[in-house]
């Protein structure tokens, strides 16, 4: 049964207030990592690493205060964010997630509470807002990403084990908090913020602490999208607290990994970030191992969004702050996809039809519009469609040609095949269905 908690989930469901319901309706977001490891890009002293290039100060032989010291060197001659917000556009990202600080604590914008940010390195200039402008003049929702843990500030502590360790991490918070209240009050049009870096023990002990300036954050900007990595309860439950409740707006535990199934998402919302290669976000010179095509990407945010989830695509910008060639073909081959077939991913969530093996379903929120995505075309052509109880299929047709439709052969009380016609499918293309909702013989509806 039910635990007393002060410091668990404050809602059940999902949220139904209007920037949820845009966020839930995003289906494909950006994700950029930039920061100091960039600079490294994975190597050190010409040695190529294999560990992620955003924890590079954390791996055995790289000389923690040389690193530190790379705030020095930061000066990013290519950056420019109208060219990253354009790149996001063309490739029908709806939204962004940026970091404003990595687990390595250097800010890309100029706290007034530390001095390693940009404005102690020859840059000098605030990127965060720079992003943000740009983003917002493209229509595209700001998210900032930050991370709790950092391994710059002198009061960071993974467990608090003695008095020292206390009154260190009392300044800590003090210093967490200043930042997140500076970051909302810098950029009021952001519409949410990522939390990272949440995991240790320090972090996971300060449910009461936590609870009250996720409050506090809600309270300064109404419609904050924060999500379940923020906070623990008072039992040190992460993502769902002590009787099982999502915590925050909506679930962060998909990264680098997608839900299978419906059941694996609880009816809640929720994302999945995504690298390119195996285990890189942050710029990594030698992309090794397996590194994902514009198919697969485009496949996975169909897989996202016909569960009812958002898939966000990471990009590493170089030192220099341009963007590698590889994202940007991968950017503009999702984008050329986007362009015929978005309909079927902006706006759209879980249809309530049995998976096929060709491919997704998504249902245009708020109707009775089901998009099937088709990667997979079987040998026979023909498109299996189990319906929920008494559909009825009014129509079926190519989302990218109305003009060529199917039409459903009913091969028993809810199933049908649309046949295609023969021919190759270079492209992952998508069939629209108008359909009815199921009426009962005595005219009950469903
Ligand atoms: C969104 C992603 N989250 C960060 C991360 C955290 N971790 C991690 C690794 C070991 C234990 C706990 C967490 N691995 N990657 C990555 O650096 C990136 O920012």
């Amino acid at each position: 049964e039910k635990v007393t908690l002060l410091h668990g989930s404050h809602r059940t469901g999902k949220r139904t207030d209007a920037a949820m319901e845009k966020w839930r309706g995003h289906g494909l977001g950006q994700f950029i990592h930039w920061g100091l490891y960039a600079i490294p890009g994975g190597a050190w002293n010409g040695k190529q690493y294999n560990g992620a290039a955003e924890w590079i100060r954390s791996w055995n032989g790289i000389p923690k205060s040389t690193y530190d010291s790379l705030n020095y060197s930061f000066n990013p001659t290519a950056f420019d964010a109208k060219s990253w917000a354009k790149t996001a556009k063309q490739m029908g990202a709806k939204y962004v997630t940026f970091t404003t600080k990595h687990h390595d604590g250097f800010c890309l914008w100029p706290s007034k509470y530390t001095k390693y940010t940009v404005a102690n390195s020859p840059y000098k200039k605030d990127i965060v807002k720079a992003v943000v402008d740009a983003y917002d003049q493209e229509g595209i929702d700001v998210i900032l990403y930050f991370s709790v843990m950092d391994w710059n500030h002198p009061d960071w502590r993974y467990d608090i084990k003695s008095k020292e360790d206390s009154i260190a991490f009392e300044r800590f918070k003090k210093f967490t908090r200043n930042q997140l209240i500076e970051l909302l009050t810098n950029y009021p049009t952001v519409k949410g913020l990522w939390f990272d870096g949440t995991w240790d023990t320090s972090w996971v002990k300060q449910a009461a602490f936590a609870d009250e300036l996720e409050t506090e954050m809600r309270k300064l900007r109404p419609g904050l999208i924060i999500g379940s990595r923020f906070r623990a309860d008072e039992n040190g439950k992460r993502h769902f607290d002590s009787n099982g409740v999502l915590m925050g707006d909506y679930e962060q535990g998909w990264e680098r990994k997608i839900p299978s199934r419906i059941e694996d998402v609880h009816g809640n919302d929720w994302d999945c970030v995504m690298t390119v290669p195996e285990n890189q976000w942050g710029y990594n010179a030698a992309w090794n191992g397996h590194i994902k095509t514009g198919l697969e990407l485009i496949e996975m945010t169909a897989r996202c969004v016909s569960l009812g989830g958002n898939f966000v695509l990471n990009f590493g910008p170089k030192g220099d702050g341009s963007i590698r060639q590889e994202e940007l073909k991968l950017a503009a081959e999702i984008g050329d996809w986007m362009k015929i077939n978005q309909q079927a991913i902006y706006n759209c969530g879980y249809a309530g039809y049995d998976k096929q093996d060709w491919g997704y379903f998504s249902k245009k929120t708020g109707t009775d519009k089901i998009y099937m995505l088709v990667f997979n075309v079987p040998v026979s052509g023909a498109l299996r469609i189990k319906t929920p109880a008494k559909t009825v299929i009014k129509k079926a047709s190519l989302l990218a040609d109305a003009t060529e439709t199917f039409t459903p052969e009913q091969i028993s009380g809810d199933e049908y095949f649309l046949h295609l016609k023969k021919g190759t499918h270079p492209q992952p293309f998508v069939i629209v269905l108008e359909t009815a909702p199921g009426q009962q013989s005595n005219g009950v509806k469903y």
